[in-house]
C-alpha cells in the first residue's frame, strides 16, 4: 500500500524517472493555484497530491501489458486524472484525453503545453459526440456507473482494448451487476493507494 506522499513519489519514480518526478512537481503546483479560481479535485485531496492523484493514476500502468502499442483513452479526465499523469508517464505513446467542459479543457490543454506533452491529445466535447477511434487502452476515474461507461465507450473498443477502471468501493458490485457476456470480460484488482477501493480490469469488445 501507498500511504504517504513519500512512497507515492518512490512509486512513480520507478516507472517514470527524474523527469517524471519534474513534471508532476510542477503540475502539482499549477493544479494548487488552478484550484482556487475553479473547482478541479476537493480541496483536501490537495494535502496529499502524489498519493491521491499522481500514484492512484499512475498504479493503472502495471495492470496494462508493457507491449501494448496505440492510443490509450481517459474519458472524462477532469483535472487530469489520470490521463495527464498517463501522458506524463508514456511519453511515447499517444494519450487521448477527452473532457466536455469548457474551463477544465483549457486546464488540460495549457498543462499539455505547458509540460511540453508532445503525445496528449486533448479531445475538448463531450464523449458522445468524439469521433470513433480504436483505442488500445481505456481507463476513466470517476465518470459513471459501469454500464453508463461501457455503453458510452463501446464504439471505442475492440478485442485488443484494455480497459482500466478505478471504481472505488463499489468495483465488485458493479462488475457482478453487468449482463453475463460482459461479467466474464472483467475482473477486480486492489487499489494499492486504498485499501477498499477496486479497479476493474479487461480486455475485449464491449457491444454496445
Ligand atoms: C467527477 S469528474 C472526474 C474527473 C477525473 N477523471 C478525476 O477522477 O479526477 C468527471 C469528469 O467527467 C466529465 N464528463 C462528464 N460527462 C462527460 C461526457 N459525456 N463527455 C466528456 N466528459 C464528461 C466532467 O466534466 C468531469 O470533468
Amino acid at each position: 500500500m501507498i500511504s504517504n506522499e513519500t512512497d507515492a513519489r518512490s512509486f512513480i519514480a520507478g516507472l517514470g524517472g527524474a523527469e517524471a518526478i519534474a513534471k508532476l512537481e510542477v503540475l502539482a503546483e499549477d493544479l494548487r493555484a488552478e484550484n482556487a479560481r475553479q473547482n478541479l479535485v476537493s480541496k483536501g485531496s490537495l494535502e496529499e497530491v502524489w498519493v491521491r492523484h499522481f500514484a492512484d493514476s499512475a498504479q493503472l500502468i502495471p495492470h496494462v501489458p508493457r507491449e501494448t502499442r496505440g492510443a490509450w483513452f481517459d474519458l472524462g479526465s477532469g483535472a487530469g486524472f489520470p490521463g495527464l499523469v498517463l501522458a506524463i508517464l508514456r511519453p511515447d505513446e499517444p494519450t487521448v484525453l477527452i473532457e466536455s467542459r469548457k474551463r477544465r479543457i483549457e486546464w488540460l490543454e495549457a498543462m499539455a503545453r505547458k509540460l511540453e506533452l508532445a503525445n496528449c491529445e486533448i479531445e475538448g466535447k463531450r464523449l458522445e459526440l468524439a469521433d470513433t477511434r480504436k483505442a488500445a487502452v481505456i481507463s476513466a476515474r470517476a465518470f459513471a456507473p459501469l454500464p453508463k461507461l461501457l455503453s458510452l465507450s463501446a464504439r471505442f473498443s475492440t478485442a485488443r482494448t484494455h480497459w482500466v477502471l478505478p471504481k472505488g468501493r463499489s468495483a465488485a458490485q458493479e462488475v457482478e451487476e453487468l449482463p453475463r457476456k460482459q461479467r466474464k470480460m472483467f475482473h477486480v484488482e486492489h487499489s494499492i493507494t486504498d485499501d477498499e477501493a477496486g479497479i476493474v480490469v479487461g480486455q475485449g469488445k464491449v457491444e454496445a
